[in-house]
């Protein structure tokens, strides 16, 4: 069996009151995993840990099999990262840049560059600090995506771009591992982003993980069910209730809810699958709720 291209046991990173962790993940190649979570939620603090300029309280980390310090030259020449903020790049240009980092990575693709930054309007001389900030962060996009790596790490990379140029940033992201073979972890806030581009989704909220979910299942296990009266305690599975005529439901195992609604006489009056968005909002309440008890 190959290795997972990202594997974490037990990893946590305290700062003051904040613990991020402990986080287990395993991550297989081919796919693109979301990591989403509220502000100061740890998600940068995670790629940060996996690009090792962060280190650890505890736990472990393997990237492709290997791990730091003794294999980070290998590590690193597999992965393109898009940091949360890019520091030291000022002064240097688009095309200093694109120099510099070619040396590091055999896989480099100076044509995808050339075109990246002319679809981007960034001009080749112009300096990296004399550019808008979108622009800044598309330019971050192009250096990783450049790479051609085997793994993208790529922390919120569409921010303060407008919709259109994000837009088209997806579907780079898309065309990029459109073979199958290369794996993207990306942390957002975006649920456009997740929609679009995710196979799994992994939930930060306060330091926690979630786990590790199946988009589309997930989306297949909540719905919307709207019923002909207040459903009472017994009903398993049932999230929300909204009062109203008709009573609009909740739920999170929408086959066993349905089915002892129908056992009691309730009428179904219509259901629909619920929207990412609102699945997200639910998911992370129970933590927030456990954290408001401690
Ligand atoms: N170098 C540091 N020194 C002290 N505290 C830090 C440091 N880096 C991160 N933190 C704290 O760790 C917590 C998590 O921050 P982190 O940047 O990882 O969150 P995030 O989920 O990426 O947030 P955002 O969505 O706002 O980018 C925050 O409380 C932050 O203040």
């Amino acid at each position: 069996m190959s290795d997972p291209v990202i594997s974490v046991e037990g990893l946590t990173k305290s700062y003051g009151d904040f613990t991020l962790g402990p986080v287990d993940l395993r991550i297989e190649p081919g796919y693109v995993v979301a990591v989403v979570g509220p502000n100061g939620s740890g998600k940068s603090t995670l790629f940060r840990m996996l690009m090792n300029l962060v280190r650890p309280d505890a736990g472990e980390i393997r990237l492709f099999g290997m791990r730091y310090p003794e294999s980070e030259v290998e590590i690193k020449r597999k992965i393109g990262y898009v940091p949360e903020r890019s520091v030291g790049h000022g002064e240097m240009t688009a095309a200093g840049l694109g120099s510099f980092v070619a040396r590091w990575y055999d896989t480099w693709e100076p044509a995808l560059y050339r075109d990246l930054l002319g679809r981007f309007g960034i001009e080749p001389h112009k300096r990296f600090r004399e550019l808008s900030k979108g622009t800044q962060r598309r330019l971050s996009f192009a250096l990783a995506l450049a790479t051609n790596a085997e793994l993208l790490l790529l922390d919120e990379p569409t921010e303060g771009v407008d919709p259109f140029a994000r837009r088209e940033m997806l579907e780079d992201i898309s065309r990029f591992v459109g073979d199958g073979e290369r794996t993207v972890l990306l942390a957002t806030h975006v649920i456009e982003e997740v929609r679009r581009l995710a196979d799994y989704v992994v939930f930060l909220v306060d330091g926690e993980t979630l786990g590790l979910y199946e988009k589309d299942a997930l989306l297949e296990s909540w719905r919307t069910l709207w019923v002909d009266r207040p459903p009472g305690d017994s009903v398993p599975g049932i999230v929300e209730v909204e009062e109203g005529t008709p009573v609009r439901i909740v739920s999170d195992s929408p086959a066993e809810t349905a089915y002892v609604l129908r056992e009691l006489g309730t009428t179904i009056v219509r259901t629909a699958p619920l929207d990412l968005e609102e699945i997200l909002r639910h998911l992370m309440r129970p933590s927030k709720a456990a954290d408001g008890a401690r």
